[in-house]
């Protein structure tokens, strides 16, 4: 996977360790923190008129950055009050240096602060959150929140766990926050993103070399990360990849044909439905381009494997929760083809998931990707502690499969330890269905010859591009697979295509 250093996510530890570094290099704290400030106060002058703003600051020295910002709104002569309710001696040193700077209006940190201004900076918490926010502070926040005013957060709404995402209690509700270096995880794991607004990050002087050091395994997925396979301008069929999809039976045959569709339309070069003859007779008045084959059980399932040359295979979709499943799913995963597993083949491993990951064990030579919602995940993995990213990367390390732990903040893990957080997507992908595309879609991409952790990132994002997309109400996911041809355009160039 390409390795851009703008799509990096530092936590809250790694920025401190980025600070450290970047000190040690020559930059001074004061220099870092008058640069932090500096664009805030840009921003905030960007994006309003002059008018009355009150500063909320903390203890810490997120509460340094907001005296600067104070200092430099009152030079460009707006009226602007602080609101800081702790004794500057107590202040780290750069935060009590920008303290003793600011010789305008003080008042104690109080709801009462808020009166007659009418823009916020939120200067109380940053990286340093460390409990849940309560008493004078929580009032406040609340006050603020209800109070309407437009709302810039320094670094992080103060509140919002910067590792995880997670509200501390109470959170500030800003309409733009202003992070430093890169985004932070809480940045774009929910709920932490509702919270923030609009991100913006801005360049403080901390040289980009400090990455490498840190040794980054996070990043925010976007096309920097992965590269869909160019045509071959003497390609055939086979060339490009033939997926295999088990259907549910009789009655349960549409999740199956969505991931068909979005194999093929992702660009798989043939793509075959496999199930029962009942099964299929309904598939057979549904679909054109899409093969059929009969195969019920796991012998059939693996000369049908065999006989289609298949490179990817998808199980889950509708296919029942049980021991056919089941076996189904081994002799996918024992034929050493690529595979994503999803839905009822995840809840079908709930009670013997060993014996899933033991099989996956045996042929590490193929990505096989897991795509559990909540849900799934919890009956698969059970109760894991952490943030979303730390649950994905222990499931996948203890797995050994790409795990795509899916809803509004999706997060891919590889066992390695690599992991990507997305947030190209829509709410309007919350309808039944929408993760068989999914799971087609990421099918179709590793027959395509990607590899296991590209392919599913490059999927998830395509699949969340398709829904933006669609931007109106009414997406249902029977129209997800054909809009994946004006999300793949819009990021291929013509010549490529
Ligand atoms: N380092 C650098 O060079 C640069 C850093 N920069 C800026 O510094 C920020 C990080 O600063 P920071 O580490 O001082 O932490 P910060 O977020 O201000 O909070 C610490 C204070 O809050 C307190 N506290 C914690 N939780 C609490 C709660 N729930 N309720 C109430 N209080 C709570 C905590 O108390 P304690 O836990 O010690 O008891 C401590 O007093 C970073 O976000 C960025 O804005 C930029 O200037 C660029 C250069
Ligand atoms: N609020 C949301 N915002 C963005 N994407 C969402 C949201 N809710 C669900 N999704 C996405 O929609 C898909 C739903 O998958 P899943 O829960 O398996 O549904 P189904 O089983 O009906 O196909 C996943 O890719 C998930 O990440
Ligand atoms: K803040």
């Amino acid at each position: 996977m390409a390795d851009f250093e703008g799509t990096a996510l530092l936590t809250p530890s790694e920025m401190a360790r980025a600070d450290e570094l970047a000190i040690g290099q020559g930059r001074t704290g004061l220099a870092l923190m008058e640069a932090a400030g500096k664009a805030v106060a840009d921003a905030v002058r960007l994006n309003a008129a002059p008018q009355p703003v009150v500063v909320l600051c903390g203890q810490g020295n997120n509460g340094g950055d907001g005296f600067v910002v104070a200092r430099r709104l009152a030079a460009a002569g707006w009226p602007v009050h602080v609101a800081f309710s702790g004794h500057i001696d107590a202040l780290p040193p750069d935060a009590r240096t920008n303290a003793e700077a600011w010789t305008g209006e003080t008042l104690p940190l109080s709801p009462d602060a808020l009166a007659g201004c009418a823009i916020v900076v939120d200067a109380l918490l940053g990286a340093g959150l460390s409990r849940d926010v309560s008493g004078d502070m929580a009032r406040v926040i609340d006050a603020v929140n209800r109070s309407g005013r437009p709302v810039f957060a320094i670094d992080i709404p103060s509140g919002v766990d910067g590792a995880t995402g997670a509200v501390r209690g109470i959170a500030i509700k800003a309409d733009r926050t202003i992070t430093f270096f890169r985004k932070k995880p809480g940045h774009l794991l929910l709920p932490g993103r509702g919270q923030s607004g609009r991100l913006s990050v801005v360049d403080i002087g901390i040289p980009g070399a400090v990455l490498e050091t840190i040794g980054v395994t996070l990043r925010q997925n976007t096309p920097e990360l992965w590269s869909l396979p160019p045509l071959d301008a003497g390609g055939h069929k086979y060339g490009r990849g033939a997926v295999m999809v088990v259907s549910g039976g009789l009655l349960n045959t549409g999740a199956a044909r969505l991931s068909a569709r979005a194999a093929l339309r992702i660009g798989a070069g043939l793509v075959t439905l496999v199930g029962s003859r009942d099964a299929l007779q309904v598939h057979a008045a549904q679909v054109t381009a899409i093969m059929l084959r009969e195969a019920a059980g796991p012998e059939a399932l693996a000369e049908a494997i065999a006989a289609g040359k298949i490179d990817a295979a998808v199980i889950g979709p509708a296919a029942s929760v049980g021991e056919t499943t089941r076996e189904a799913s081994l002799a996918i995963l024992a034929s050493g083809v690529a595979a994503v597993l999803d839905a009822d083949a995840l809840t079908s491993f709930a009670h013997t998931p060993d014996t899933l990951f033991a099989a996956i064990a045996r042929r590490p030579d193929r990505p096989v990707v897991l795509t559990p919602h909540g849900g799934e995940f919890a009956r698969l993995f059970g109760r894991i502690e952490g943030s979303k990213v730390d649950q994905a990367r222990v499931a996948a390390e203890r797995s050994g499969a790409i795990v795509v732990l899916k809803g509004g903040d999706t997060v891919v893990a590889a066992p390695d330890g690599r992991a990507v957080i997305n947030a190209h997507a829509s709410p309007l992908l919350a309808t039944a269905g929408s993760g068989d595309v999914l799971a087609g879609m990421i099918a179709g991409l590793l027959a395509r010859g990607m590899t296991g952790l590209e392919a599913t990132c490059a999927a998830v994002w395509l699949h969340g591009d398709a829904a933006l997309r669609h931007g109106r109400p009414g997406l249902v996911s029977d129209d997800l697979p054909d809009l994946i041809a004006d999300a793949m355009a819009a990021i291929t160039p013509a010549s490529l295509r």
